[in-house]
């Protein structure tokens, strides 16, 4: 409840969704409180009032004057991804702490009210249909908060995931590009929807993210030869000249120098690299050539990338690859070969599968808000199994895709 600081009138501030009073159907926002229990509480304090609740037994009897501009509060939930963490023990703005709900990002909350501009009300899913709704702040307010530093960013500033010293893959960009979560910040919430591809439309994009080493690129494969008509990654571009056995458009597409530096200055590549003086690099529209023929495509991409791809077009739908336990590691790598560049190619030591947890660590932490799935590849074919029944629900169920991809009116 709140008090007119003028005329010392109580009112009731909000109604939590699911709780005693908003079953009861017989309170509203803004009607104003006369007496409970046969105590009048004009004038009162409102921690007066719940005092006076606190102290109630059995039956409680409020006389109140309903709010005659109360229209009927059913309104229709909004459905929003959590962008951000929030935790209302360590918010002192919050009206009421006992009734705040914390999330993580990447939850998902159903706003069952956002009548009030700065609290919204909203339950974490999957949740119960009685269940009761805590308060969140509003996404304005999360802004402002966000604004004023309030709690330690932890997507701020450059972390570069993958040290330029260890960067694997011949074809993937050095650390200098890595860029930071420009944008991520604008919007702590995100509004989604639940989508089902049309069987007419192309399959939505898979990407598969985790730490280097863990094995991407290992399911990727593994997915591909177990249904090659289905999967299918794009074929990268490169600059370096074409080798005995190879063909072009096959292994890569084989272009100039010139016109692979006019690409990258055209946006045309998800990611590229050099490597011993060549550069490689992964195209849209390598992407798109796969999804046109009908084909599920896979692109196995650094974390930061996610971002370019999320496109009203793509629709991707994002999986992590996380790492075992370092315990669980060392069992299962045990012939498992790590390969740094074209010289190195060793077994993995102690210090990578430390290495890898943390850098998998790290990448949750930072990304989760991008994942819809997370496989932990622990036994290789148990992850391929999980990772290949996920792709399906994927391709073919219901999923919560931001609302600006599902829109047709752009
Ligand atoms: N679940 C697993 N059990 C045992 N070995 C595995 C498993 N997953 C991957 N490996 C092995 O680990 C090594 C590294 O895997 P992979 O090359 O796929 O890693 P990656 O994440 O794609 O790394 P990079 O980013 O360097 O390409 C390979 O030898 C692969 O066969």
């Amino acid at each position: 409840c709140w008090r007119n600081e003028e005329t010392g009138d109580i009112y009731i501030a909000r109604v939590i969704h699911g709780g005693l009073a908003d079953r009861s159907g017989l309170l509203h926002p803004g009607d104003l409180l006369v007496e409970v229990n046969g105590n009048p509480v004009g004038g009162l304090e409102p921690e007066q009032v719940i005092q006076i609740l606190i102290n109630s037994r059995g039956t409680i009897l409020f006389k109140v004057i309903p709010n005659p501009a109360q229209s009927s509060s059913s309104q229709k939930p909004v459905y929003m991804r959590a962008m951000v963490d929030y935790s209302p023990l360590q918010d002192s703005s919050i009206p009421c702490p006992d009734a705040g709900m914390w999330f993580s990002r990447g939850d998902l909350l159903e706003v069952v009210d956002q009548s009030d501009g700065h609290w919204w009300q909203a339950k974490k899913l999957p949740c119960s249909a009685a269940s009761c709704a805590g308060l969140i702040p509003s996404a304005s307010m999360l802004k402002s908060k966000q604004r004023e530093q309030w709690w330690c960013q932890p997507l701020q500033g450059h972390v570069c995931i993958r040290p330029c010293k260890t960067s694997f893959r011949k074809r993937r960009q050095s650390c200098t590009s890595c860029s930071p979560l420009s944008g991520a910040l604008a919007t702590p919430y995100e509004e989604v929807a639940l989508y089902q591809r049309p069987p007419q439309e192309n399959h939505r994009l898979i990407i598969l993210v985790g730490a280097t080493g863990v094995g991407v690129n290992e399911l990727r494969k593994r997915l591909i030869k177990l249904n090659p008509s289905t999967f299918q990654s794009p074929v990268p571009h490169t600059s370096r000249p074409i080798r005995a056995g190879e063909q072009p458009g096959r292994e890569y597409h084989f272009i100039t120098k010139e016109l692979f530096e006019y690409m990258v200055c055209n946006n045309r590549f998800v990611e590229y690299g050099e490597s011993k003086g060549q550069l490689y690099g992964t195209s849209t529209d390598a992407i798109d050539e796969v999804l046109k023929r009908g084909r599920m495509c896979i692109v196995d991409v650094e974390p930061h990338s996610i971002q370019t791809l999320r496109t009203k077009k793509l629709k991707p739908y994002v999986i992590f690859i996380k790492a075992p336990s370092v315990e669980r590691l060392r069992q299962t790598r045990r012939d498992a070969r790590i390969i740094t560049n074209y010289t190195v190619n060793r077994a993995f030591s102690e210090e990578d599968f430390v290495e890898l947890e943390e850098t998998s660590r790290v990448i949750e932490a930072r990304y989760r808000q991008f994942f819809d799935s997370v496989v932990v590849n622990d036994d290789l074919q148990d992850a391929c199994m999980q990772l290949s029944s996920i792709i399906h629900q994927a391709q073919h169920e219901p999923q919560w895709i931001p609302v600006s991809w599902s829109r047709t009116d752009e």
